[in-house]
């Protein structure tokens, strides 16, 4: 049936009349402030990227999973003073709803964890593969999109869990040519901070807000951090006591400040034990002053560094016992890490072990004048019902033309069909490699 005015490019004038839409001045071709395109180049480089996410999550057993990139935006309202809250892509879409476009993953799973409820025995590992989204007023010309992998397991309050997440993560670094020597794992606990907090009886409910302004004990002046603490109403002794508890680098001493009875010392030092037991000791250190940016943490916490000290943080994750509470589901214990798609790709540029990823076709195929484009397809066919990728000639073209994309796709060979050949039931091979040439049956492709 005709296309209706409205249809191809809303030609308008009498009903059904194809009138070319006016010359339009052209669309703005690139993607949206702050998002990216993935050209086949790029793509590639993902792929081989997520690849390597999920052989690393099947290894460990974990099953993927997967959530709406848009969600309700109450999954993400926290009044800790979380830079990700100031960032959140929400809106009111047009059922009045506020929803917003997930900054992180981890909310999404503890609400599906909560969903499913006792149809998803414990404990669950689970991962997933998604974008993440945040809206930055001033763009500083920073992403506002990004592909985090998440590994969580859920249901296990042991330091184990912990362990087996960084020995995911070591096992990916390994898998891509990245060392000891080129990153380690900076580890300690959110106990440390509860303890000191608990000496000065600070309430629990400042325990988030605390942990957030201490994230930003790297970025923000010192003075400032302690103007920030005391508003939140933390006495100045216990700022004092936690600043200098901030410094320690090393288990032994955390041990002499805290005693050797505290969760936050048994817990480090379990999973010290338990990374010496997967082989990854030196892919490790104590270092009280990771915290995380996140207010959901609430014990062991980790992030990856690259040791030359040039690049932001590569991943970083840690336990949160409370939050499937929080959301009103039961007491669960859990543990996860969110991995970007950015730093990574720095990273592995700066050490010179991109992949060199080219487009693999095995053969081209094409019919050597335009009444052959009937048996080009069936070749192209039996070709690929052997599981060979073939890049079918779609035209008559030149055999210059031919050649040159044969080169462009890097071709292994050249399958042509010409009339002679195809009246024996024979297509012509040229190996472009070595420039071999030989006739052949198509039974023989
Ligand atoms: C380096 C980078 O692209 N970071 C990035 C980019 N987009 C995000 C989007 C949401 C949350 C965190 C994000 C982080």
């Amino acid at each position: 049936s005709a296309p209706s005015p409205t249809e191809n490019g809303g030609g308008g004038g009498r009903s059904g009349a194809l009138v070319p839409a006016p010359e339009m001045e052209r669309i703005d071709v690139n993607p949206p402030k702050g998002t990216r395109d993935f050209p086949p180049e790029e793509m590639r480089l993902r792929n081989w990227l997520f690849g390597h996410f999920r052989e690393v999550s099947r290894l460990f057993g974990f099953e993927e999973v997967d959530f709406p990139v848009l969600e309700s935006e109450a999954l993400f309202i926290r009044k800790a003073g979380e830079e990700i809250r100031d960032q959140l892509y929400c809106f009111e879409d047009r059922g009045n709803r506020r929803v917003a476009l997930r900054p992180e993953l981890t909310p999404s799973l503890a609400r599906l964890v909560i969903q499913k409820g006792k149809s998803a025995p414990l404990p669950l590992k689970w991962f997933a593969v998604g974008q993440c989204w945040r809206y930055e007023r001033m763009t500083r010309g920073r992403r506002r999109e990004h592909y985090q992998w998440n590994m969580d397991i859920i249901g296990v309050p042991e330091v184990t869990a912990e362990a087996e997440l960084i020995s995911s993560i070591v096992t990916f670094f390994k898998r891509i040519g990245i060392t000891s020597s080129d990153v380690g794992f900076k580890v300690s606990s959110r106990k440390v901070l509860q303890e000191v907090l608990r000496c000065y009886s600070v309430p629990d409910e400042l325990f988030g807000k605390v942990c957030i302004i201490i994230d930003k004990i790297e970025k923000l002046p010192t003075d400032v951090i302690k103007k920030d603490l005391k508003s939140a109403g933390i006495a100045e002794e216990a700022v004092q006591e936690l600043l200098q508890l901030l410094t320690v680098k090393s288990l032994t001493k955390l041990e002499e400040k805290l005693g050797h009875a505290g969760e936050a010392v048994t817990d480090l030092k379990q999973l010290f034990w338990l990374a010496e037991k997967f082989g990854y000791s030196e892919w490790i250190q104590f270092d009280a002053s990771v915290v995380r940016g996140l207010a959901y943490y609430t014990g062991i916490v980790f992030e990856g560094f690259d040791r030359e000290g040039k690049l932001r943080a590569i991943c970083g994750g840690g336990r949160y016992d409370r939050l499937l509470s929080t959301f009103g589901g039961d007491d669960i214990p859990a543990c996860g890490f969110g991995f970007g798609d950015a730093v990574i790709v720095e990273l592995l540029k700066e050490k010179g072990l991109l992949p060199d990823l080219g487009l693999e076709v095995h053969d081209i195929v094409c019919a050597l004048d335009h009444d052959l484009l009937g048996p080009a397809a069936t070749v192209a066919t039996i070709l690929r019902e052997k599981g060979q990728s073939v890049d079918l000639v779609l035209e008559s073209k030149s055999l210059k033309w031919v050649f040159k994309r044969a080169a462009r796709i890097n071709a292994r060979r050249l399958i042509l069909v010409g009339n002679t050949e195809w009246q024996k039931g024979m297509v012509g091979v040229k190996i472009l490699s070595s420039g071999e040439q030989f006739e052949i049956k198509l039974n023989e492709l």
